[in-house]
């Protein structure tokens, strides 16, 4: 199955928030959209959950338009929204019914998901008795319990201890096998960047770069070297600003262009004591940073 988002556009009174946004999501795999506080992400799922309409443009899954009772959709937001007083099992069966299983049904797939997060104690307890964390793991029951075709998660690991982060990555890992559309929404670089194929990065309202991450960071210019050597000071009395130090020590050398890349490195291995050289690759951090734009939110 295919999820795409063509030419979004959505105002909200005068404020132009989307202006156009496209990307493409499939079974079986995550995918990560990013972007600054206040970019369009949120904006971006509400529309794709249809929570509200856009002013232009299209949800599509394989090529047709999104037929909400057919595609079911889970849905971790950010800002959790269960009832506090109430007790957990009933709400969970209650929002499972609601999404259009039997109460037996419901009743089942709650009760595994509640043993597969390890919170079958608590399912009769009131959820504001519970910590933010282990109220987290609930919420995330509401999302998965439908067992929905497309799973939405935003920022899914904030709050949650290491041990329960590890168990939301098996879960994760298990949806993305079972074929789901796995789609991350967070500012947490390195949980995306484990899991997601492909990425999408939101600027302003405008997808500013997508695809999968290993071809973006394959066509990130390369014309940059990372050294390891015994002797930088050496080099960098040779390089001067060209040189930076890294903060896990190596040198980054700038080259003039990415051609340079080979006539630097040969010079390097005959000049000095090189232990290793290579052309610096960039990291999801250093892409987000390069293409989520620096405009502060107030300013548009
Ligand atoms: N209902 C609304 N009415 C008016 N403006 C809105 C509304 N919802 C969102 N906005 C504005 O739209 C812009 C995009 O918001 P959105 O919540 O989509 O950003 P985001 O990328 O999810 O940000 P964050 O990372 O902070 O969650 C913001 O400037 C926000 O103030």
């Amino acid at each position: 199955m295919r999820l795409e988002l063509r030419n979004i556009e959505k105002s909200f009174g005068q404020k132009k928030v989307l202006k156009g946004v496209s990307f493409r999501a499939e079974s079986g795999k995550a995918f990560g959209l990013l972007g600054r506080n206040g970019a369009g992400k949120t904006t971006s799922i509400r529309i794709l959950m249809d929570v509200f309409p856009a002013d232009r443009g299209v949800v599509l899954v394989d090529d047709r338009n999104i037929d909400y009772k057919k595609v079911q959709i889970g849905y971790l937001p950010e800002e959790r929204g269960l009832y506090p007083k109430k007790i957990i099992i009933d709400q969970l069966t209650y929002f499972a019914e609601l999404k259009g299983m039997s109460h037996k049904a419901a009743a089942k797939s709650v009760d595994y998901w509640l043993e597969r997060l390890g919170m079958a104690e608590y399912r009769n307890k009131r959820l504001d008795t519970l910590s933010k964390g282990n109220q987290q793991k609930i919420q995330l029951v509401t999302a998965l319990a439908h067992d929905p075709a497309i799973v939405i998660l935003d920022e899914p690991f904030s709050g949650l201890d290491p041990v329960n982060a590890m168990l939301l990555k098996d879960v994760v890992k298990e949806q993305i096998a079972a074929g789901k559309i796995v789609l991350f929404s967070s500012h947490q670089m390195n949980y995306i960047e484990e899991f997601c194929d492909s990425i999408a990065i939101l600027n302003d309202g405008r997808v500013a770069i997508q695809g999968e991450l290993h071809e973006i960071k394959r066509n990130y210019v390369r014309d940059r070297l990372v050294v390891r050597t015994e002797q930088p000071d050496r080099i960098q009395a040779e390089l001067g600003e060209r040189c930076t130090v890294m903060e896990d020590e190596g040198l980054m050398i700038q080259l003039d262009s990415a051609n340079d890349k080979k006539s630097m490195m040969a010079h390097l291995i005959e000049q000095y004591d090189i232990d290793e050289v290579k052309v610096f690759e960039p990291s999801l951090n250093d892409i987000f940073v390069e293409y989520a734009g620096d405009q502060k939110e107030e300013q548009r």
